[in-house]
């Protein structure tokens, strides 16, 4: 590899999206100018190579594209519009050349293209074993329009934002080496959500835009756990039913252990789940429809302490917080 730093100049954007930035990467630090009916939103996330990814799980390009795309995730989760983000990268010292870097970088720079967000600054060293990768994105909300996990109700709907368990069962599939023996046109759009997956910000904007109420988390741990979370910080319970989740075809043959495993527990799906209230859910619905995206009613909140149910065939039982835990 050149050195540190023709390799920042390297992934250095000749063009900026957002005409806010005044200062980008080749100072101290960035700056941008800010817009007081607006607050801002800040998030991090990190992927550690072994962790949450392998060379066997995933492409290079994907890399990149995925930890920026599980950070817009979480502004999409707080109703927010992406501005910028910073990029901080621990490269092991044998391993990884400079063009496998370029094409992770392209990965990010493909979905920052799409969002108009602009890479605005990072920092770069080197590690033993393992490439570690921490994005951090700034966005921006309208004052008080931000979405919380603390705000669903007795009788609100619960709901998704699109089909969950698809990334876990491509994960499988490829950690067991499986892929080649599905059948390879219907496996794509698990890979797609695996590897590749879309943060529904259209999703998260619509819903801050609205009048109702409505309580929002992504489902980055699994939707039993991200729904855990809402009835905990909302002090409700909530009531998945099984029935009405969309379940992908390709599940019927497995165990409904298996579904289970996959829809409630296995993460990374990063689609949103939420709230509304009843009455405002139909107007939402409407919405959602006319700007082509999806909003699917998974159960409802009751009075509680944030305890989660699954309803199936009439039968309720309570579901653990359980998921991809690092600790
Ligand atoms: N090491 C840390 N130091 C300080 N704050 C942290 C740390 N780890 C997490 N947090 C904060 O804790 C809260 C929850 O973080 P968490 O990472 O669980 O949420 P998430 O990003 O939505 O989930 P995921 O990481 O599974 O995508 C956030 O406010 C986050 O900023
Ligand atoms: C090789 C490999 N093994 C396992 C997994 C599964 N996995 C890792 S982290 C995580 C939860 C989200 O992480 P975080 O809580 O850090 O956001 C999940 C479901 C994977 N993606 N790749
Ligand atoms: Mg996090
Ligand atoms: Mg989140
Ligand atoms: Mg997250």
């Amino acid at each position: 590899m050149n050195n540190e730093f023709d390799w920042i100049q390297s992934v250095s954007p000749k063009k900026l999206h957002q005409p806010s930035v005044k200062v980008g990467i080749g100072d101290d630090a960035a700056i941008y100018s800010v817009h007081s009916e607006f607050d801002q939103v800040v998030a991090v996330d990190t992927m550690v190579e072994g962790i949450h990814f392998t060379r066997k799980t995933m492409p290079i390009k994907s890399i990149g594209y995925k930890a920026l795309a599980v950070n817009l995730s979480d502004l999409a989760a707080m109703g927010a519009i992406p501005l910028y983000y910073l990029v901080s990268v621990a490269v092991p010292k044998q391993g990884w050349t400079q063009e496998e870097l370029s094409k992770m970088y392209e990965g990010m720079d493909q979905l920052a293209c799409k969002w108009q967000v602009d890479l605005i600054g990072g920092d770069t060293v080197s590690i033993r074993d393992t490439l570690v990768l921490t994005v951090t994105v700034i966005g921006k909300v309208k004052r008080d329009r931000h979405l919380l996990r603390s705000q669903a109700e007795e009788g609100d709907v619960l709901f998704v934002t699109g089909e969950v368990g698809l990334s876990a069962y491509a994960l499988e599939h490829l950690l067991n080496d499986e892929s080649p023996r599905v059948d390879q046109s219907s496996f794509a759009r698990f890979l797609k959500a695996h590897q590749e997956p879309e943060p529904q910000l259209e999703a998260g904007q619509l819903l801050a835009k609205g009048d109702g109420r409505v309580s929002l988390n992504d489902v980055s741990d699994g939707l039993a756990h991200e729904a855990k979370e809402i009835a905990e910080a909302s002090g409700v319970n909530i009531v998945i039913d099984w029935d009405s989740l969309l379940i992908p075809q390709e599940f019927n043959t497995h165990p409904i252990e298996k579904q289970e495993d996959w829809m409630l527990y296995g993460g990374e799906d990063f689609q949103l789940v939420g709230t509304v209230s009843a009455h405002y859910w139909n107007e939402l619905v409407l919405r959602f429809k006319e700007h082509h995206l999806l909003l699917h009613k998974i159960g409802r909140v009751e009075k509680g302490e944030g305890t989660v149910f699954m309803k199936r065939h009439g039968t309720r039982s309570i579901i653990e917080k359980s998921g991809y835990h690092h600790f």
